[in-house]
Parts: structure tokens; C-alpha cells; sequence
């Protein structure tokens, strides 16, 4: 038995999606439990985007996910974090959980535990990789083990279309006007990732005991 936490922060629902789909991959482990939460959004941006018709419906589709709370760290044997950039690096929100952990932090809760990272860009080139390797950064002071995607499982990357996916982290192109949903392989690579995270995290876990 494994708790596995997806945790994310999405705007226009991109994230969302593939937080879906990580989640199943994970639920495909046998003695995965799987919990869903999201990052709160901050006032400042619901007040500026709230008469944006695609904003609005995005926020409404998550209105039954639960925010995360540090319990919701602690209880996580592995958790997939959900990344979309914002000038290549992570959002503020998500930011926000992380310095609001500190008490995690000290006491070591997410030492030795697996983590994966899934993430969404505008562009192509706007911070696919640099979002995910700028997150490892911080799940490293945490002491997470950190899950990659490698080309065996999930040869889907190997490609010069313009879509997510790479060693670093599952990733999807949302568009410049997040046009774009995640297709069918960059959802897959999510699963797949959720399913990477839960059996390494499975396997710490019966290490720890
Ligand atoms: C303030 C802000 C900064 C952004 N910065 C970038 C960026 O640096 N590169 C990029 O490709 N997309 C950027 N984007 C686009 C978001 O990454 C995109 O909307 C997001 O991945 C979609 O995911 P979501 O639908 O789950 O919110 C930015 C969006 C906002 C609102």
C-alpha cells in the first residue's frame, strides 16, 4: 500500500487534464491509494481573469478538488506535481504551497520519498525542460527522490513534432492562446509517469519499514 498525491496548480485547465491522467496511471498500480489536490489560485488573478469565459470554465471544472494542505505532504509516499510555467520556472501559486511547507520540510517528511514532475508551456521552447529541471531544484531540498521519464518507457518523445515530453518531466503544449489540449500521447506519457512514481514509491517505502 502506497499514498500517492497529485498535487497542481492550473489556470486554464491544461494541467488539470494531465493531473487526471497521472492519476490513473497511478491508480494502475496495485496498493496505490491516490489523491487529488489543487493549489489554491490567488485572489489577485481569479478578480483580473474572472470576466475570461475559458478562465472561468477552467476554474469551474476543479471546484470539487480539495486544496492541498501540508497534511496532504506528509501523508504522500510519492507525489506528482503539476507544473505549468510562468517564465520558465514554476508559477508563484505553486511557489506559495512550497514556502508554506517549511514545518514538512524540517522535520523531514518528504525525505527518501518519489516525486515526479508534469508540466505545460505556451510555446514549445518556453520552458518544457527549464520548468521541470528549476522544480527538481527545490523537491531536492525537500530530499525527494526525483522521477524521470527515460526513452524506454515512453518512446513517444523520440520525435520532432512539436509536442511535450521529455526525460525531465510528462509535459503538454497548451498554445500561445491555450488553443492546444493535451493530446493522446502527451496524456499517456502522464499516465505513465503516475505509474513510474507510484512503484518507485512503493519501493522506498518498503525500504523505509
Ligand atoms: C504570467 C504567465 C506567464 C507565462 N509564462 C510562460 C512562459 O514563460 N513560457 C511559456 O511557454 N508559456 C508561458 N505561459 C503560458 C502558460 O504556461 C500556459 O498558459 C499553461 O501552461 C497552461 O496550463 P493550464 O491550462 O493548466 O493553466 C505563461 C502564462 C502566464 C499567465
Amino acid at each position: 500500500m502506497s499514498n500517492i498525491l497529485i498535487v497542481y496548480y492550473s489556470a486554464y485547465g491544461h494541467v488539470f487534464e494531465m493531473a487526471q491522467a497521472a492519476a490513473d496511471g497511478a491508480r494502475e498500480v496495485p496498493g496505490a491509494e491516490v489523491r487529488i489536490v489543487k493549489v489554491p489560485e490567488f485572489k489577485e488573478v481569479y478578480d483580473s481573469m474572472s470576466g475570461q469565459d475559458y478562465y472561468v470554465k477552467a476554474q469551474k471544472a476543479q471546484k470539487d478538488i480539495p486544496e492541498v494542505t501540508n497534511e496532504d505532504l506528509e501523508w504522500a509516499d510519492g507525489i506528482l506535481w503539476g507544473v505549468p510555467t510562468r517564465y520558465g520556472i514554476m508559477p508563484a501559486q505553486m511557489k506559495q504551497v512550497l514556502d508554506s511547507a517549511g514545518s514538512v520540510w524540517s522535520q523531514g517528511k518528504l525525505e527518501g520519498k518519489a516525486a515526479g514532475v508534469f508540466t505545460s508551456t505556451g510555446s514549445i521552447h518556453g520552458g518544457q525542460e527549464t520548468t521541470a529541471l528549476t522544480t527538481f531544484v527545490a523537491l531536492m531540498h525537500f530530499g525527494m527522490i526525483y522521477v524521470g521519464l527515460p526513452y524506454g518507457e515512453n518512446p513517444e518523445q523520440m520525435t520532432t513534432d512539436g509536442i511535450g515530453g521529455s526525460p525531465y518531466a510528462a509535459s503538454t503544449v497548451a498554445g500561445p492562446k491555450g488553443e492546444r489540449q493535451p493530446s493522446q500521447p502527451e496524456l499517456t506519457m502522464a499516465g505513465r509517469l503516475g505509474a513510474r512514481v507510484a512503484k518507485v514509491a512503493a519501493a522506498l517505502k518498503a525500504a523505509r519499514s
